[in-house]
């Protein structure tokens, strides 16, 4: 698939199996310096998507402007299309959006509080208030998170306690006790260890069954190791966008190549 024509990229998957697509998506910060050009990308359901580039090539300000997390600082032009809605239009309930398409960033921001609270604070302030769903709800998220054999006995301790990739696989949790459809990833593992990142990366390809994920990331292997799609973004525009192992087996443009031989970045 070679995505210099739009067309090419837009009529990749089937309609029912696609999770959220963009079309023409533009972001300029402030309103006027334009850091992302046209970016038209289907993500398929129940698989996870790499995006990849050098630093400042605009991974970071596509995936935050699919939940709408750029609206404050910029202008966003084009459409992104969940379920058939474009939310990005002025009308849409941007919290509501958020509970459908979670995101979980670069350093692991528990919220100092305990493990159980970080689960149900959303739940509470959505008017959840059935404890026994509660409780329900977080064993569910730490279980899908694959946290919960290490924190099962002790839920009422701060999560600030915890390591950085347990912090890591509870944000993951927290996400997951709203119940979204796609989970956005802004370089999870970038400040974890070798043995958390292995096991956040198994997280990750487990919750493949149930959700829809988009990545950004620096890190070469774990694209290649757990990513079924990689768009690869050079100075804000989508240059190649197909299967993992068609980037990394067969790049089709010069710039793909360069990049993933870490000539540049
Ligand atoms: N809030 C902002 N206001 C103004 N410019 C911004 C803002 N956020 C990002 N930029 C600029 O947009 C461009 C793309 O940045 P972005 O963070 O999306 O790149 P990236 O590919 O995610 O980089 P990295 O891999 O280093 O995180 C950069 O030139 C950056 O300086």
């Amino acid at each position: 698939m070679e995505t210099t024509t739009k067309a090419s990229y837009l009529a990749t998957f089937k309609p029912d199996e696609v999770a959220l697509a963009t079309e023409d998506l533009s972001v300029l910060y402030g309103g006027k310096v334009q850091k992302l050009f046209d970016a038209s990308l289907q993500f398929k359901k129940n698989t996870i998507t790499a995006l990849i580039g050098a630093s400042g090539s605009g991974k970071s300000t596509f995936l935050r402007s699919l939940n709408r997390m750029n609206d404050r600082v910029a202008k966003i032009n084009g459409k992104i299309m969940f379920h058939d809605l474009d939310v990005n239009q002025p009308n849409i309930n941007v919290y509501e959006l958020r509970k459908n398409i979670g995101m979980v960033f670069q350093r692991p921001n528990p919220f100092p509080k305990s493990i159980r609270e970080n689960i149900t604070y959303a739940l509470k302030a959505n008017g959840q208030t059935d404890k026994q769903q509660l409780e329900q709800i977080v064993e569910e998220s730490l279980r899908a998170a694959a946290l919960w054999d290490e924190v099962k006995d002790k839920l009422d301790k701060s999560a600030l306690a915890l390591s950085g990739g347990q912090q890591q696989r509870l944000c993951i949790a927290r996400a997951l006790a709203v119940k979204p459809e796609i989970l956005l990833l802004d370089e999870p593992a970038s400040a974890l260890d070798p043995v958390s990142t292995s096991k956040l990366e198994d997280t990750l390809k487990q919750l493949r069954l149930e959700y829809t994920m988009i990545m950004v990331t620096h890190n070469m292997q774990q694209a290649s190791r757990i990513s079924d799609y990689t768009a690869f973004f050079h100075l804000g525009h989508v240059i190649e966008y197909n299967t993992t192992a068609d980037i990394f087996t067969n790049p089709k443009g010069q710039l793909t190549e360069e990049y993933i031989q870490g000539s540049f970045g």
